[in-house]
């Protein structure tokens, strides 16, 4: 009977879901978690990471959190980001997790719901922010938090790790997905300029202005406003701003009639924000009208395990997407610092691309600050940095074969993934032989 109530309620639900016992067994399941995964689920008998990992164990064994030993532990609900093997390949999601209570208050089990995360992958993907590091996995995940809500949030970054691409996930991960996205360079925006392209302006308003103009906050009306480089608005503009984002409300220049604005705010500065507040170039309160929720984007050197994905995504996508990378040049490549982060990673890679004559990207073909790197890298590079560069390889050589790998290093398993978790790699890390690609 109860079982009954719990099929009927995961089947209300739209997005995949399954109801779970302690021991991670699939008790009830809906048509849209068992179209979402190759591997069948029989009732009574699968367990959640066979159908949604393909493997043995269960996720916080192999270096992931589970949301289920969290909700066991707390009682309560709790979600985890996580990556998993669907019908079309690896796909980030989203898991929440609850408990189910009986009538006297006792957990019966737990009810998974997935929410599939498409604005990320793991694998090279068209427009979407790739990667799989610990520190990418805690960006999509404050992603997907943040956009739920209509909060303001600042995104803080190097130069070239990803806040406009972050910004546009941003959006499209929000209710407002379906209505304009509208991004608003402030370097270089003069006060006149400023208000006739943020609040547009009526014909007449000025010289030059010959006809009605709409202005870019109207143009975002039900949408997100990206503002990018906020840092470089001037502080008698900022006064502006900081108006129409407490008020809600503009004016045309040339009109005397109040518009009504409605947009989602993003804002986006390489500088750091709260220096420029403590030397008095940024004002206090706009600032924590605009921070309200701050993320910071990892630099490519916090998410050293993503350059390889990065690099070969950055290739397919380039005009030269018939070539490869030689695994040598991929692992130089990943000890490089990159202080222009994926853009000048991006940079790297048609530089490298067109300086190879066939299929083959080598060592040689990297720019020399990278390549010379090569020839004195076996007697600097440390112990750490050595172990890191030797999993790596094990993990081509073995792929998804955590007990192979083991054995061949004469260490037990949980050593292995321990020694995984401390170079920031997952099973998950190999680069695919081609064959299987
Ligand atoms: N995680 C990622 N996955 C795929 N491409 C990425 C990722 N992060 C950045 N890029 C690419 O790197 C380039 C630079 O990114 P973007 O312009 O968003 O950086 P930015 O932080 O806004 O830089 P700036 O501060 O200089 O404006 C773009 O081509 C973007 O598509």
């Amino acid at each position: 009977m109860v079982h009954q109530t719990i099929q009927g309620i995961i089947e209300s639900v739209e997005k995949p879901a399954i109801f779970i016992t302690n021991d991670y067994s699939i008790e009830a399941v809906n048509q849209s978690y068992r179209d979402t995964y190759e591997t069948q689920v029989v009732l009574g008998k699968s367990k959640c990471y066979e159908i949604s990992h393909n493997t043995s164990q269960p996720c916080d064994q192999h270096g992931e959190s589970c949301p289920l030993s969290a909700c066991k532990k707390s009682n309560k609900n709790a979600s985890a980001l996580h990556i998993h093997k669907g019908n079309s390949g690896d796909i980030y999601c989203n898991i929440l997790m609850k408990p189910v209570k009986d009538n006297n208050g006792i957990t019966i089990g737990f009810l998974e719901i997935l929410e599939k995360v498409d604005f990320a992958s793991s694998i090279s993907s068209d427009r979407k922010l790739i990667g799989k590091s610990k520190a990418f996995q805690e960006l999509v995940s404050m992603i997907t938090r943040s956009a739920k809500s209509d909060i303001n949030i600042l995104l803080q970054g190097e130069t070239g790790t990803g806040k406009e691409l972050v910004a546009l996930s941003i959006h499209q991960a929000s209710q407002r997905a379906k209505k304009q996205f509208i991004e608003v360079e402030c370097t270089g925006l003069n006060e006149s300029l400023f208000e006739s392209e943020l609040f547009g302006h009526e014909k007449g308003a000025f010289t030059g202005a010959t006809t009605n103009k709409k202005g870019l906050v109207c143009m975002a009306n039900g949408g997100t406003l990206f503002l990018d480089e906020i840092g470089d608005v001037p502080l008698n503009l900022q006064v502006k701003l900081l108006r129409l984002i407490e008020t809600g409300q503009y004016r045309r220049v040339g009109s005397v009639e109040t518009q009504k604005a409605n947009f989602r705010l993003i804002c986006a500065s390489h500088k750091n924000l709260e220096e420029m507040v403590k030397i008095g170039t940024f004002r206090e309160d706009l600032y924590y009208r605009i921070a309200a929720f701050p993320i910071s984007l990892p630099t490519l050197r916090e998410r050293q395990s993503d350059i390889s994905i990065l690099a070969e995504h950055l290739l397919l996508k380039s005009e030269f997407s018939s070539k490869k990378f030689t695994h040598e040049a991929l692992t130089l490549l990943s000890t490089y610092p990159f202080p222009g982060n994926v853009r000048e990673l991006k940079n790297i890679v048609q530089r490298s691309a067109l300086l190879t004559d066939d299929e083959l990207i080598d060592i040689e073909h990297l720019p020399k600050s990278i390549s010379m790197k090569n020839n004195t890298s076996n007697h600097s590079i440390n112990l750490d940095a050595n172990e890191k560069k030797y999993l790596i390889e094990l993990l081509n050589q073995f792929g998804n074969n955590p007990k192979v790998i083991a054995e061949h290093l004469n260490v037990s398993v949980r050593t292995f993934y321990r020694k995984l978790k401390k170079h920031d790699l997952t099973m998950s890390n190999y680069i695919l032989p081609e064959h299987d690609s």
